[in-house]
């Protein structure tokens, strides 16, 4: 079992807050993204869950055992915890083959030949390195090197597995190719993983569950679908997705039906019905209609070509900027008239 659990851990640097009270927890085998702008904190996590670092407040529990306690000084050094770490620069060996690459850590443990070469070309065959395996790692791609990190980090078989921006070295297309090589790995390991990045549509398309963090914090942690559904707070809802946060000028309750007026108009909003009160919304492209009757009047100030549909970056009548989809061409300067469909609303507070 490898869920993780981490209580008010905070971490400084010189005095300066790097992690702040973050209490949460990973369950055994979900593929956990850690998303954010730079120096969010989001390495420091990982690097706290590695062993690497102590944190400076709290505790951290894997699978039930004490890892790293600030309060009773427990710190389980990195190579007794069981977890795989997987970085950016892959840091393979360059001297050794990608064979030897992969079975190292198993060499280190003493394990037995046999074992070594059995589970050495278990790791090579669940990563398509068979052919490889006798390559100096200065003669693979950026993609295969990442792969031998990873058959390296699979080889000993780890509860739980961590990876630093893992694709951030390599271009669009193998990185797509990757993230297909990283869900196999999930699927297949069942280990709980938990990846950084700061690109959301590597986060949105494979993890369970996102941790979405700012200035040290958890912001919000949920499935990619509710993040970008019901964003918690305008950090959030900007970060996450495309299109615009506006203020809400008041609310009234209409029968089952929630209205704020937003943009000089009246339109029914979605909200957590736990949520006494609302002062923004979050206008997605899809919350955004073009239609001659709509109430709001906008202006196309940017047309970018998504394939297949053009995405329409428009300034309203009181200046706010707005994006809208459409399969229709219209030319930057074009009027328009919008519609707004029930867009979520949130507190900022
Ligand atoms: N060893 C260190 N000494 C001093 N400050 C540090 C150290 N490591 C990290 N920091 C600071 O802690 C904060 C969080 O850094 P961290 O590397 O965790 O951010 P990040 O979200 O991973 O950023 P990036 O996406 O740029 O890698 C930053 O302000 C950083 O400058």
């Amino acid at each position: 079992m490898a869920d993780i659990d981490l209580s008010s851990v905070g971490k400084t640097f010189a005095g300066t807050p790097a992690l702040q009270d973050i209490t949460t927890r990973f369950e055994d085998g979900e593929f956990i993204a850690l998303l954010g702008p730079s120096g969010c904190g989001k390495t420091t996590l990982l690097r706290i869950l590695a062993g690497f670092e102590l944190p400076t407040r709290g505790q951290i529990r894997i699978g039930g055992r004490d890892m790293a306690n600030a309060d009773t000084g427990v710190m389980m050094p990195p190579e007794e915890r069981n977890i795989g770490f997987v970085f950016q620069s892959y840091a393979l060996w360059p001297h050794m083959s990608v064979r030897r690459n992969v079975s190292y850590p198993l060499e280190i443990r003493r394990f037995s030949k046999a074992d070594i070469a059995t589970q050495t070309d278990a790791a090579l065959a669940a990563t398509g390195l068979g052919d490889y395996a006798d390559r100096m790692p200065s003669d693979l791609s950026g993609g295969q090197r990442q792969r031998v990190a990873l058959a390296r980090c699979l080889v000993s078989d780890p509860c739980a597995v961590l990876l630093d921006e893992p694709l951030a070295n390599l271009d669009v297309a193998l990185r797509a190719s990757m993230q297909g090589v990283f869900a196999d790995f999930h699927k297949r390991t069942g280990a709980t993983m938990v990846y950084v990045t700061h690109d959301q549509a590597e986060a949105m398309a494979m993890a369970d569950r996102i941790a979405v963090m700012d200035q040290g914090r958890i912001q919000q942690f949920d499935t990619p679908q509710t993040l970008y559904e019901r964003p918690k707070n305008r950090f959030v809802a900007e970060f996450v997705g495309r299109g615009a946060v506006v203020p809400v000028h008041g609310v009234a309750r209409r029968g089952e039906e929630l209205r704020a007026q937003i943009l000089g108009t009246e339109v029914a909003v979605q909200t957590d019905p736990e949520k006494s009160r609302v002062s923004h919304v979050c206008l997605r492209p899809e919350n955004l209609s073009i239609a001659e009757t709509g109430n709001l009047r906008a202006k196309v100030a940017r047309v970018t070509y998504l394939g297949g549909k053009y995405l329409l970056e428009t300034v309203s009548e009181c200046g706010t900027r707005l994006l809208a989809e459409t399969r229709a061409k219209f030319d930057v300067g074009a009027q328009l008239g919008l519609t707004i469909t029930t867009p979520w609303a949130f507190s900022e507070d």
